[in-house]
């Protein structure tokens, strides 16, 4: 197999910094430039935690990035903007995005979906790429045909940006293609301090917990006459992300469309 040419941006972040670790790890992937908008002109191992990271150039912007080096994929694990400035550019110099950051609204989804219909080229979108969380949201997504009452409870670290998190709704999006629709709660219910019920999604609703000491965990719990059930899923570290992230480069290399959701690409 050829080798994969990948730049990585927000290589100094919790994640990107477990990507640099995955990616020269990794025998057919070559890390062969980062984006670190604070780093421009310098090499990655003048950079704590990268000292024996060699010949990999950091770059100010996605443009000098993809104007220096040859590449065949960005993984981009920045913030919402960033990210879809950097997935969008990406694409116009063909290179495929594998894009972890969250916080993407639907248009910036169905602008990417476009552009990739037009370049005929592959983009992956994952809110998480942890296998078990994958499979929670799947599971979730069954049940949530049998059992229409559903509150989604998000915990993460309390450095996260965005809330709710995109596992959430992504669950969410899940969870309503297939549920009968309900409105969550006592008709007549009302919040004597705002926020208390949490996000509404299509009726359910989504709590988010920020507490130091948190990685990513969520809990999905389905209540009916007699029973609840409850499924959960837990990230203790980044390296929970990393198999996923490797299993997207892999495929998007061999795709010429545009998927959001690792549930998408797995067997
Ligand atoms: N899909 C998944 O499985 C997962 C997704 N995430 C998502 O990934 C994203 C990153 O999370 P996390 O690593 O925890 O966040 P961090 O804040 O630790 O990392 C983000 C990094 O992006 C950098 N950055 C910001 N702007 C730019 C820019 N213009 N060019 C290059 N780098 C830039 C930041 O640098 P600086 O701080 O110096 O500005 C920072 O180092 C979030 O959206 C999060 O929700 C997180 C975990 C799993
Ligand atoms: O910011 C994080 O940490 C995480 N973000 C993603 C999300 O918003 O769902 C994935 C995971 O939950 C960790």
């Amino acid at each position: 197999m050829n080798s994969v040419k990948i730049i990585i941006a927000g290589p100094r972040g919790r994640m990107g910094s477990e990507a640099v670790k995955m990616v020269t790890n990794t025998e057919h992937f070559e890390l062969v430039a980062v984006v670190d908008h604070k780093h421009d002109g310098h090499m990655l191992s003048d950079i704590d935690g990268f000292h024996s990271i060699k010949n990999v150039p950091i770059y100010a912007t996605i443009e000098k990035t993809l104007q220096s080096v040859e590449c065949d994929v960005l993984i981009d694990l920045t913030t919402p903007e960033v990210g879809m400035h950097h997935a969008r550019t990406a694409l116009q110099y063909n290179v495929r995005p594998v894009v972890g950051t969250t916080g993407f609204t639907k248009a910036d989804l169905e602008e990417l979906d476009r552009i990739c219909q037009e370049k005929k080229l592959g983009c992956i979108i994952a809110p998480n790429f942890a296998l078990g969380a994958v499979l929670m949201m799947k599971f979730s997504q069954m049940a949530a045909k049998y059992f229409n009452d559903i509150e989604i409870i998000e915990l993460h670290h309390d450095q996260k940006l965005d809330a709710p998190s995109g596992t959430a709704v992504k669950t969410a999006e899940m969870m309503a293609a297939v549920r009968e629709f309900k409105e969550q709660g006592h008709p007549d219910e009302k919040e004597t301090i705002n926020g208390a019920r949490g996000a509404e999604f299509n009726g359910m609703h989504i709590h988010s917990v920020r507490l130091p000491g948190l990685v990513a965990h969520q809990q999905v719990l389905f209540g009916s006459d007699g029973q609840t059930l409850s499924i959960r899923h837990d990230s203790y570290n980044r390296a929970s992300f990393m198999s996923g992230v490797k299993i997207a480069v892999e495929t998007v290399m061999k795709q010429d469309i545009f998927v959001y959701g690792l549930e998408n690409i797995l067997e």
